[in-house]
């Protein structure tokens, strides 16, 4: 089944002298199952296709389905209730309710579901434990470590046990053992619950967790690489592609 599927998007930021052509004509597929990777230069539009894709901004032209839906047409309240029931996020800057406890902020996305408490109860038990957060329930997000933040991040994004999972550089502030365990995470609920994710990053060490990474340069299409071996050829053949893009490129050893 296809889960995403870009078709020929654009968007303009601004207008005349101080237009921004941020994507231009870009059209992909991603299945359902999928781990893909979104890499490219620095300002490339990475974040903006994420956003778009993700039903958080809206293309200047061209269509984006999600599940089959169309959702470059959806009123404010469909968008509100599919973002609700099918997509995860785990933002670059986690997005966490500052009043609210790591308790309070991981159930959040249930608030609003009809699910009963003992089995949001069971969610967060087990999200807890995975992302090892079950100390730091009752803390506030100004008590928790950059880290802290991005897992309860992740966590939030899980709750729902989404059919599609977007990141935007989920290891960006993480030291290298907490980003290899969120990674291998996501790598599982992948494999297990065939959660599909797109993943902006900047990083090859991050993108070799994936299957396939599409490369986009300048708004566009650029290549794309698909992982067919151990993960260490795979990491290598991002580094080669990143060397032949050029620019922005940053990265850790595999
Ligand atoms: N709200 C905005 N208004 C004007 N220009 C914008 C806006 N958002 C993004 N851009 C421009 O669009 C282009 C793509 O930006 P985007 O953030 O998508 O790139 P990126 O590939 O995610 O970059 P990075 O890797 O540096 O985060 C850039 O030239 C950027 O300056």
């Amino acid at each position: 089944m296809r889960m995403v599927e870009v078709k020929q998007v654009s968007k303009n930021f601004g207008a005349r002298a101080t237009l921004v052509r941020a994507l231009n004509n870009l059209s992909f597929k991603i299945d359902r199952g999928e781990f893909v990777g979104i890499m490219g230069p620095s300002g490339a539009g990475k974040t903006t296709l994420l956003n778009i894709v993700s039903t958080i901004d809206q293309p200047t032209t061209g269509q984006v389905f999600l599940a089959g839906q169309e959702i470059t047409h959806l009123s404010e309240s469909e968008l509100a209730s599919f973002r609700r029931d099918q997509i995860g996020f785990i933002f670059q800057d986690f997005n966490l309710l500052t009043a609210l406890t790591v308790r309070e902020n991981i159930i959040f996305p249930l608030t609003l579901t009809k699910l009963p408490t003992s089995e949001i109860e069971t969610r967060l038990a087990y999200f807890s434990d995975q992302l090892a957060l079950t100390t730091l329930l009752n803390r506030y997000p100004n008590e928790l470590s950059i880290g802290q933040k991005q897992r309860v991040s992740a966590a939030r994004a899980l709750m729902t046990k989404p059919q599609i999972l977007f990141a935007d550089e989920p290891t960006g502030s993480l030291d290298s053992k907490s980003a290899t365990e969120l990674l291998q995470y996501l790598a599982t609920i992948n494999l297990e619950d065939e959660t599909t994710i797109m993943m902006v990053t900047h990083d090859a060490f991050t993108a070799s967790y994936c299957n396939r990474i599409l490369f986009i340069k300048d708004g566009a299409f650029f290549s794309e690489v698909v992982r067919s071996g151990t993960r260490q050829k795979f990491f290598n053949q991002i580094i080669d592609m990143q060397a032949a893009i050029g620019g922005g490129v940053m990265q850790r050893d595999s």
